[in-house]
């Protein structure tokens, strides 16, 4: 379990307790089911928050996921944040229940519960980061699951080849199961031959960045990504970074990465797709990836509003430039 000074960070069984939990608080808000199961067959959990969460309604769908990265525990509770926030204040402020009935809001809190659950098993912070499948042949276990994503997997050197490595992209495009998991949730939003999710969020840490893609290339455009697009992905990536004091940046600005979550969101489905770096900015080694639990309440409120920008425009993000859908 986590050790002193990080016991209010929630471990699995505390997180899918405080799901029910979201559930049995909020009938006519919520629904807990699951997208399948992690390669060590840990239910991988998902939330559904709507004002009639029993019935699939032509509703603008948003996405929320954390915890692709076993280490990056706050990313959880930036996605328990969400959950309670739109449900425990959906009654008393207008925004929100505005927000929530306007849309259809999918929360996945934790992609890779294998590896968030063995960096802490020892009672210690391991640092790992991939998942926990095995490499057949090698006694290096785990897919860096932010590179196993099938749009231009493993084409530009924004990943590893070698199992050893916390990049290594896996056997093959979706070759871990958690990926699959949410490739298969993702392709079921296709109703009537459209995407219904408009928007997404992949919460990671650190360093504090809003970043949009194409993380497989330094170009702002692309095959598939228009120069309106991606000014439509900087002045939304500028305005919600604005709300949290993040730095906005295409992601291949940072580092280039293949087979990353927001290309294959944009490239597969034109999902409007980010990946926001939480708190802190900076950290030396591992110790980035462990602020205290004293920071969560915080740092997980600093992303209300960017949060609250990515629904309001979710029925048509151009609209952030003017445009129109
Ligand atoms: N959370 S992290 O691993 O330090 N950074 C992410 C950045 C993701 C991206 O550039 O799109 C990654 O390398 O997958
Ligand atoms: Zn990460």
């Amino acid at each position: 379990d986590f050790p002193s000074g990080y016991t209010g960070y929630h471990n699995y069984a505390e997180l899918t307790a405080e799901l029910q939990k979201a559930a049995t608080d909020h009938p006519n808000l919520v629904r807990v089911s699951s997208i399948g199961n992690s390669y060590e067959g840990r239910s991988l959990p998902l939330v559904k928050i709507s004002n009639n969460p029993g019935t699939d309604q032509s509703k603008p769908e948003v996405l929320f996921t954390c915890n692709q990265h076993a280490r990056e525990h706050l990313t959880v509770e930036m996605c328990l944040r969400i959950v309670n926030r739109l449900t425990d204040n959906y009654a008393g402020n207008a925004a929100i229940k505005s927000l929530v009935d306007s849309r259809e809001i999918w929360v996945v809190p934790t992609v890779n519960p294998d590896g968030a659950e063995y960096d802490i098993a020892a009672g210690t912070l391991r640092g790992w980061r991939k998942n926990r499948q095995p490499n057949s042949g090698s006694s290096s276990a785990g897919t860096d699951l932010n590179r196993n994503w099938g749009y231009q997997w493993g084409c530009c050197g924004g990943s590893s080849g070698s199992t050893g490595s916390e990049t290594y992209r896996g056997a093959s495009a979706f070759s871990a199961p958690e990926t699959q998991r949410v490739r298969d949730f993702v392709n079921s939003r296709v109703v009537g031959g459209k995407q219904q999710i408009t928007a997404h969020i992949d919460f990671h840490t650190y360093s504090e960045l809003v970043l949009w893609p194409y993380g497989y290339t330094y170009n702002d455009t692309a095959p598939g990504l228009t120069a309106d697009q991606a000014r439509a992905f900087a002045a939304l990536g500028e305005q919600m970074a604005g709300s949290n004091g993040y730095t906005p940046m295409q992601s291949s600005d940072l580092y280039i990465t293949d087979g990353d979550v927001n290309d294959w969101m944009w490239g597969q489905h034109k999902i409007w797709s980010y990946t926001f770096e939480m708190y802190p900015s900076s950290g030396s080694g591992l110790n980035g990836f462990y602020p205290r639990d004293t920071v969560i309440a915080a740092q997980t409120a600093r992303n209300d509003g960017a949060v609250d920008l990515l629904l309001s425009y979710a029925d048509c993000v151009p609209r952030v430039i003017g445009g129109s859908c």
